[in-house]
């Protein structure tokens, strides 16, 4: 996996060298990544989206005819994982090589199959380090960083930690929106299972000491934004050049 933490990709670009993290998790369809995206705008921030390269491993796994039910076949494959994201909210991309995967990886097949690649602990590891090194690399004066082990595991100490919810029935109602090839309870049907999966290999329900829940289940989509952009404020001051932390 590469790392974008090298000196030639840190020197000369006037990088900010501790960026501010929000750490933003939470349960499959709650908003993370288009309410984060949203944020990061807002604030000036760069945008993480973890789930990515969990996706990207499993797409790239379907596409070597890997088992993603095979933990060791899944960790030797992520050896040779080529992976690079963008973490600007307004050019977002994922590439694996040079095959541009931003599209591919949001396929029900690959959703179908990314809790896998997950639960294999020394991809974690490996992921893990590559989100650190991204931030760290970003540029940006902070990055909003979703996923699911965000405030526990890979930024514990993150200034602004937050778990984004939303009630299932209203997660798996906004998701049918999008996936019109499905039905209602398939769609709700297929969350479930993947919380199901997800929350055996690390606990994003419940929050953990000093994260804060920001339940979006009667809210709509900028009410949600300004909802996180709160929590933001009451821990972070306004970083110089911001556009706008109102
Ligand atoms: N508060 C809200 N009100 C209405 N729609 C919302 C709200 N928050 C998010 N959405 C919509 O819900 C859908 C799911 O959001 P999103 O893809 O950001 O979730 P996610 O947590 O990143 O999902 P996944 O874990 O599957 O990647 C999107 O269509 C998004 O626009
Ligand atoms: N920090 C994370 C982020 C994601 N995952 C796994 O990736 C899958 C896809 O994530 P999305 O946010 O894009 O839905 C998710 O279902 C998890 O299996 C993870 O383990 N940790």
């Amino acid at each position: 996996m590469t790392d974008p933490s090298t000196p030639s990709t840190r020197s000369g670009t006037g990088a900010t060298e501790n960026p501010i993290v929000v750490a933003i998790d939470g349960p499959a369809g709650s908003g993370k990544s288009s309410v984060s995206k949203q944020v990061a705008r807002r604030l000036g921030y760069g945008f993480l989206d973890t789930g990515a390269a969990y996706r990207a491993l499993a797409w790239f796994a379907l596409e070597r005819g890997v088992d993603t039910a095979d933990a060791a076949s899944v960790e030797a494959l992520a050896t040779d994982f080529d992976y690079a994201i963008s973490l600007d909210p307004d050019d977002f991309w994922v590439r694996v090589g040079s095959t541009d995967v931003t599209s591919a990886i949001r396929e029900v097949r690959v959703t179908d199959a990314v809790s896998g690649v997950a639960r294999v602990p020394a991809v974690r590891e490996s992921v893990n380090r590559l989100f650190r090194a991204l931030v760290a690399a970003s540029g940006r004066p902070g990055v909003v960083v979703e996923g699911r082990d965000i405030t526990t595991v890979v930024a514990p100490d993150a200034p602004a930690r937050i778990l984004l919810t939303a009630a299932p029935e209203v997660r798996a109602a906004r998701r049918s929106k999008e996936l019109v090839t499905q039905d209602a309870a398939t769609v709700a049907d297929a969350l479930r299972r993947r919380d199901a999966s997800d929350s055996a290999v690390v606990d994003f329900l419940t929050a953990a000491p000093g994260v804060t829940v920001v339940d979006s289940t009667d809210l709509d989509f900028e009410q949600t934004v300004d909802a996180v952009l709160g929590v933001i404020r009451t821990v972070v001051s306004a970083p110089t050049g911001a556009p706008d932390v109102r």
